[in-house]
């Protein structure tokens, strides 16, 4: 099973995720769309890539504003997972703009 990463491990990852914030309990994005159809298209793009992968991120969708937030629950927090989730989730938000 993956393994929860330490504080500074969660750090220096946050670091090249320039718009993620968090600690090891779960790292976070916060991301508007242009539109209500435009965000629910990018969580249906996010859903895919997660069943892919069997690892989900908790989602919250407001009119036109997403919140990704990225933990392992099986763990108890942040794993490598989350961090290659949210890399992942970065690409399809990049593409969608
Ligand atoms: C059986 C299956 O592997 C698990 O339930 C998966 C599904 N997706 C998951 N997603 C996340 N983020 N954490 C998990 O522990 C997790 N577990």
């Amino acid at each position: 099973m993956a393994e929860v990463l330490t504080a500074e491990a969660v750090r220096d990852k946050l670091a090249a995720l320039a718009d993620w914030t968090g600690d090891p309990a779960g790292i976070s994005r916060t991301v508007q769309l242009n539109s209500f159809p435009e965000a629910i298209a990018v969580v249906d793009r996010v859903a895919e890539v997660a069943e892919e992968r069997d690892h989900h991120p908790d989602i919250d969708i407001r009119w036109r504003t997403v919140t990704f937030r990225c933990t392992t629950h099986s763990a108890g927090g942040v794993t490598e997972r989350d961090i290659d989730l949210a890399r992942r989730i970065d690409e399809i938000v990049r593409s969608a703009r």
